[in-house]
């Protein structure tokens, strides 16, 4: 017998099942999370399935963000974000409000999330968790209404596919780059209900913020969740921002023979920065092919890379210069704490003088419902994670996903320019302060 998956040790521990891939369990899930759009829906089934006695299994690890339309870009927003702060205050949720950040950033700066959690969010960017070592998953809100009331949930044991990054990352590749290239060479669907399991060298080395970024992006190739095993980093990580050092499970780390469906192995040096040009994330292509291509606006932000060292990288490198003329540029911290670090260490500043717009943190125009939506004919470079038709607005726009850097390099020239023409920083964690519940 082969040995298993994180997937297969994780959910086995939390069903009490001996399984694997292909499996299905009943699960006990550690936290849970919605928010102003998919919260609404969720509230409604958990008040019918709990009849009479409505009641949160967990308050304490049902977390709930006001992000997507914050502040509200409308009264059908604002009386969704009156909802959530109703239910919350209702049921004993942890509730963050207008600002304080998008679902994804604040549950990993809270702390709520620890190596070996099953976590399930009503958003499908919950993959993110992966980068603290959970096995993190976006549900819909019938399933979220319904474990916020029983703590349990089905789960059929994914496959694994197996990303192994070996050797140092070559100057102007960061995760971003190795995300977008794993979704171009195995397709959009290509890791569908499969968790990615990211490993080697290079990805060990890898900062908690870049590791966050693999995971995130692992739903835009199909992926149930996307997992870097924890290790002292990890919880190097969890315990500065929390002041409590979390255990690193068993079963979180993989066995040596784990049956994985399949391993894609890389180098590292032979890796260059990416590009998805429109209008999939699996268009990703070497940014050479892409470099000329004309830009109108540049979005830094979203739960990918709207990290308080993914917008440093930028402003490292507009610093002291002004956009290129006929751009404009979007800037969208993730968190209210990140947009605090911008504050207290200049950033702000950079972007204000070089004549970008700086707003308030949550998910921003990553969606296309507010806060620098594109129209006919525009095309967008940004650090997003999607460009769907329309995904920013008008179906007529374009959109191309990159890193920080791509996009910091590009807002001097107004085309797309690789990142390697100029010097580039690469962060350790910063330590953000917490938002506070
Ligand atoms: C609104 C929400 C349901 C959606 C998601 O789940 O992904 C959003 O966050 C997105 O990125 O499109
Ligand atoms: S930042 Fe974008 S991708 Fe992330 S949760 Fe918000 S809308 Fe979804």
């Amino acid at each position: 017998m082969t040995g298993k998956t994180i997937s297969e040790k994780l959910l086995s521990e939390k069903s009490g099942d001996d399984v694997r891939a292909g499996d299905y369990v009943e699960a006990a899930v550690d936290v849970m999370m919605t928010h102003d759009v998919t919260g609404p829906l969720t509230f409604e089934v958990f008040e019918d399935v709990t009849g009479d006695d409505p009641e949160l299994v967990d308050p304490d690890n049902t977390v709930i963000t006001i992000d997507h339309h914050a502040p509200a870009d409308g009264v059908k927003a604002a009386n969704n974000h009156n909802i959530v702060r109703e239910f919350a205050d209702e049921y004993g949720a942890q509730q963050y409000d207008v600002g304080d950040g998008i679902c994804h950033q604040v549950l990993v700066e809270e702390g709520f999330v620890s190596p070996g959690d099953l976590v399930i969010g009503a958003d499908s960017h919950s993959t993110t968790f992966g980068g603290v070592g959970g096995f993190g998953t976006g549900v819909g809100s019938t399933d979220l209404g319904t474990t916020l009331a029983t703590g349990e949930l089905w789960f059929r044991v994914p496959e694994t596919l197996r990303f192994e990054v070996e050797g140092d990352l070559p100057d102007g590749v960061y995760a971003k780059d190795l995300i977008l290239k794993f979704i171009g060479d195995v397709g959009f669907d290509g890791c569908t209900y499969k968790t990615a399991e990211y490993g080697g060298s290079a990805v060990e080395a890898l900062p908690i913020h870049e590791r966050l970024v693999l995971s995130n992006m692992a739903i835009e190739m199909g992926g149930k969740a996307g997992i870097v095993a924890p290790d002292e980093r990890t919880v190097d990580f969890l315990e500065a921002q929390t002041g409590e050092r979390p255990a690193i499970p068993a079963y979180t780390q993989p066995d040596d023979d784990a049956d994985y469906e399949a391993v894609h192995t890389y180098q590292a040096e032979s890796l260059s920065p990416q590009v998805s040009t429109p209008s999939n994330p699996e268009n990703a292509v070497p940014v050479d092919e892409v470099v000329g291509t004309e830009i109108d606006q540049l979005f830094v932000g979203t739960c990918t890379n709207g990290r308080y060292e993914d917008i440093r990288i930028v402003a490292d490198v507009i610093e002291g210069e002004r956009l290129a003329p006929g751009t404009r540029m979007v800037v969208v911290p993730a968190s209210r704490s990140v947009y605090k670090q911008m504050m207290d260490t200049g950033v702000m500043e950079t972007f204000v003088d070089a004549g970008a717009i700086v707003q308030s943190a949550g998910c921003g125009s990553c969606f296309g419902t507010h806060q620098g939506v594109l129209g006919d004919g525009d095309v967008c470079l940004a650090t997003a994670n999607r460009n769907f038709p329309g995904r920013e607005g008008s179906m007529e726009s374009e959109v191309y996903l990159a890193s920080p850097a791509t996009v910091g390099v590009s807002a001097l020239y107004g085309e797309i320019t690789d990142p390697r023409e100029v010097e580039l920083n690469r962060y350790d964690d910063y330590v953000l302060e917490g938002v506070g519940a």
